[in-house]
């Protein structure tokens, strides 16, 4: 169950609300509202502590307080909130590790979860809050700006990360006020001390004063005070870096479809996306992991494979336990499902995976493989990556898979000129199509990605078009539907492979992928490659596009 719906939120506050009646807010709340002015200058006092004053134990303590110009709490420090509940600090530790470490929230937190025993409502309202504040981190640092009345790069980072998560149990997550107000300062006292404590007391209650929209009518006036920049506005309100809403509107525009749906696509990408498991053909029915998740199991509306589980532990379903079943985006799936539909001329019995790390499409592949007598060998550049592959393939029938590699899949063209029936290049590539998935990765990518990126991708389909063999079928994925990832990468290696003599023709992807869908696919335009978009399909933006050699 999730900790963001109405109830959950107001339940989780009451829970953790105990200490926070006796913080330094159940003050304010006395005195009523604080005028704008003095709110301002409460944290002007408050911001403007240097390192250097810092109490006995080490703490941060403000100037104001030093030099005793500072109103003192109505409250004893000794009664004041110095702990937090277990999940908010979890959703600090995780920031602080997304910030200080490059790291990823989706893998650290969950180990997180587990070694301090945090589980169902509050795993699920730490989960909420972590992503949340990730994921809209350019929203919320607007509002801090707006609230603080000062750019965030001139607030320390940790003190930075409270503000996000006040923020989104403010405006994002429906807790009452008082608790995630009291709550955030407890952590704030405990983490980085007194001084800092109350800077993020009075911002948050400043923040806790207007509702969202209001917020977001202020925060997108900010960033396109003419009116004639709805990119600008859209970039701030929606938290996503403005070279990724052009590029996402320039790759709507290039599918065909209507340039302002960007913002559905964008508020699509704040979503926490649906859990889709794939039931492995051969290995188990959708019907079976169905019965084994039990109410609330529904099929899946793009791959006739997919199950959605409706919510629970996917990792608890017997089918997910044993390799049978795994959880894999409804979009990976068909694409997978289509490079196994699409048509050949001649031999279907030796499919490579390219870039198989770690193992989704190649167990789906597999098991497809195996229902044809077809064999499959997967390559992923990455040691570790590919000891997950064979970890995912461990149900398939062991006649299925020929081998699982680790290499580099620029050297397959050279090293095995048409070898293969079927090739999969499913590229490394910047992930814009799956930003809902990594809720950091929009703030760490940079245009700059791109051009490295795009390289390895032409060539690694031009290995692929080297090593798959006349009259076979090349299927080139990137979960990014930026148009440098997608189309202009095909025409270069297209383009490259012609010159070295091959003919290569284009499939309709499109086409194969109605026939293999679980139902029909709003698709608009004539175009022969497949985009799908998280706003119309409920999956990841994956890019298919379809190549036969001559
Ligand atoms: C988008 S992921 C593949 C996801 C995978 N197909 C799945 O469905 O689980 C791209 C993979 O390509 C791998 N990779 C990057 N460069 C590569 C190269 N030169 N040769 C082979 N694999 C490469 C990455 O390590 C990563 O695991």
């Amino acid at each position: 169950m999730s900790g963001t719906d109405d109830r959950d939120g107001r339940d989780d506050a009451r829970r953790r609300d105990d200490g926070g009646r006796r913080d330094d807010h159940g003050r304010g709340r006395g005195h009523g509202d604080r005028r704008h002015d003095e709110r301002r200058e409460e944290i002007r006092r408050h911001e403007g502590r240097g390192p250097e004053r810092r109490d006995e134990r080490g703490r941060q303590r403000g100037a104001a307080r030093a030099e005793g110009r500072t109103q003192r709490s109505a409250q004893a420090p000794s009664q004041r909130t110095r702990h937090s509940d277990p999940a908010r600090a979890t959703a600090y530790d995780v920031l602080r590790a997304v910030d200080e470490g490059d790291s990823y929230a989706n893998l650290v937190l969950p180990p997180l979860l587990r070694e301090r025993g945090i589980e169902g409502r509050d795993a699920a309202f730490a989960t909420e809050l972590t992503y949340g504040a990730l994921r809209l981190r350019g929203r919320y640092d607007a509002v801090v700006e707006q609230a603080a009345g000062r750019d965030v790069t001139a607030v320390d980072p940790p003190v930075l990360d409270l503000l996000r998560l006040g923020a989104h149990q403010l405006l994002g997550m429906r807790v009452p006020a008082h608790a995630a107000v009291s709550q955030t300062v407890g952590l704030a006292r405990s983490r980085v001390g007194t001084g800092a404590s109350q800077f993020v007391n009075a911002v948050l209650r400043a923040i806790s004063r207007q509702e969202l929209a209001q917020w977001l009518e202020l925060i997108g006036d900010a960033a396109d005070p003419a009116g004639d920049d709805p990119l600008a506005r859209l970039a701030v309100t929606e938290s996503h870096p403005a070279w990724i809403v052009r590029a996402l509107r320039e790759a709507l525009v290039g599918d065909g479809r209507p340039a302002d749906e960007v913002a559905a696509l964008l508020a699509a990408d704040n979503a926490a996306p649906r859990v889709a498991l794939v039931a492995r053909p051969g290995l188990v029915t959708p019907d079976e992991v169905a019965e084994q998740i039990g109410p609330g199991a529904a099929p899946g509306r793009v791959s006739p494979y997919a199950v959605l589980p409706g919510g629970g532990d996917p990792a608890g379903v017997p089918a997910v336990r044993t390799g049978r079943a795994g959880v894999q985006d409804e979009g990976s799936q068909l694409v997978a499902l289509a490079l196994a539909a699409a048509p050949l001329d001649g031999r279907d019995e030796r499919w490579l995976d390219l870039c198989a790390g770690p193992g989704g499409k190649a167990s789906l592949l597999a098991a497809l493989a195996a229902g044809r007598g077809a064999r499959l060998v997967a390559n992923e550049v990455q040691p570790h990556r590919a000891r997950l592959v064979e970890q995912a393939l461990r149900a398939v029938a062991g006649s299925a898979v020929e081998d699982v590699r680790t290499g580099d899949g620029r050297a397959f063209g050279t090293a095995e000129p048409g070898a293969y029936d079927r090739v999969m290049v499913d590229a490394p590539c910047t992930g814009l199509g799956a930003l809902r998935r990594r809720p950091e990765s929009r703030w760490r990518r940079t245009p700059a990605d791109l051009a490295g990126l795009a390289g390895l991708q032409r060539e690694l389909l031009g290995s692929a078009l080297r090593t798959v063999r006349p009259g076979g079928v090349v299927a080139y994925v990137t979960c990014s539907p930026h148009l440098v990832e997608t189309r202009l990468v095909v025409t270069d290696a297209v383009r490259a492979a012609a010159k070295d003599g091959l003919d290569v023709e284009v499939l309709d992807a499109r086409a194969v992928a109605r026939e293999v869908a679980a139902g029909p696919l709003d698709l608009v335009g004539d175009r022969s490659d497949l985009q799908l978009w998280p706003h119309v399909h409920g999956t990841d933006a994956m890019h298919l596009t379809l190549l036969r050699r001559r």
